[in-house]
């Protein structure tokens, strides 16, 4: 018998599990990183098992891949893929303009790069990603291995601080440095200015790219906000079907 969930977990699983409705048959499909796109890897396979959804997923990490392929997906690369129909994954804050702060899993840069190449990017989020102005999360900021310690210096002077001085290691063998500013006034300047300097791969902050957000509460309730066709739409989802739940929980 699957353990009972935490809310959190229940609004996840929620999110996660209406966002398979923007999956058709036959897509290709970017799989984001992280314990909500997990949520949706695990209910994709579902479909994938019960109900014959053939798909193609492309992972935006290594550890996405391995749990595709535990899941029955069918997992490819980018470069095979080529182009994707959607690509869903979750995130550590979003604004009302669905601009994003990710990469809290460090994975950052394949999922920029798969969200980027896909025709819409959905987040799926319980309700407590949401925020006012972004900032309050740490901003991932992806440098090169190679002279890291002075591309952080140069982050700090151009920005205010860094925290921590042991990197995450990505899997491209790159680092992880985090920006605890707070409070982002304007994420689309902060994010050209972060990118110009050397040593900087790629940073957690994703403007324009988002279409909608499926976000979900500890009580089932789902919320899809669609920022091109400007709609909200409200749905229910009952998490105590056992039918909804994994055996590995
Ligand atoms: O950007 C990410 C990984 O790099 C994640 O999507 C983000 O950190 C949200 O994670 P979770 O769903 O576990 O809260």
């Amino acid at each position: 018998m699957p353990a009972e969930l935490s809310p959190i977990d229940k609004a996840k699983f929620v999110a996660a599990k209406r966002a398979t409705d923007f999956v058709e048959d036959g897509m290709r499909v970017g799989l984001g990183t992280g314990s909500t796109a997990a949520w949706l890897v695990r209910c994709l396979g579902e479909l994938v098992r019960d109900d014959g959804l053939r798909i193609i997923g492309v992972p935006t990490s290594s550890r996405t891949a391995d749990l595709a392929r535990e899941v029955g997906i069918k997992v490819v690369s980018l470069d095979e893929a080529k182009w994707l129909d959607v690509t869903i994954d979750g995130a550590d804050e979003y604004d009302a303009n669905l601009n994003l702060i990710k990469g809290g899993g460090g994975a950052l840069l394949q999922e920029k790069i798969v969200a980027t190449a896909s025709d819409q990017m959905v987040v799926i989020a319980d309700i407590s990603k949401q925020v006012e102005t972004l900032g309050a999360f740490p901003l991932p900021v992806e440098v090169v291995p190679f002279g890291w310690q002075t591309t952080k210096a140069l982050v700090e002077e151009t920005l205010v601080r860094l925290n921590g001085d042991t990197p995450y290691v990505t899997d491209e063998g790159n680092y992880i440095v985090d920006l605890h500013l707070k409070r982002i006034g304007n994420p689309r300047q902060l994010s050209l200015v972060l990118n110009q300097i050397p040593g900087v791969v790629e940073n957690g902050l994703f403007i324009d790219i988002c279409d909608a957000v499926v976000i979900g509460y500890g009580d089932g309730k789902v919320e899809v906000r669609d920022i091109n066709a400007g709609t909200v739409e409200e749905d229910h989802l009952d998490f105590v079907d056992e039918k909804n739940m994994f055996s590995d929980l």
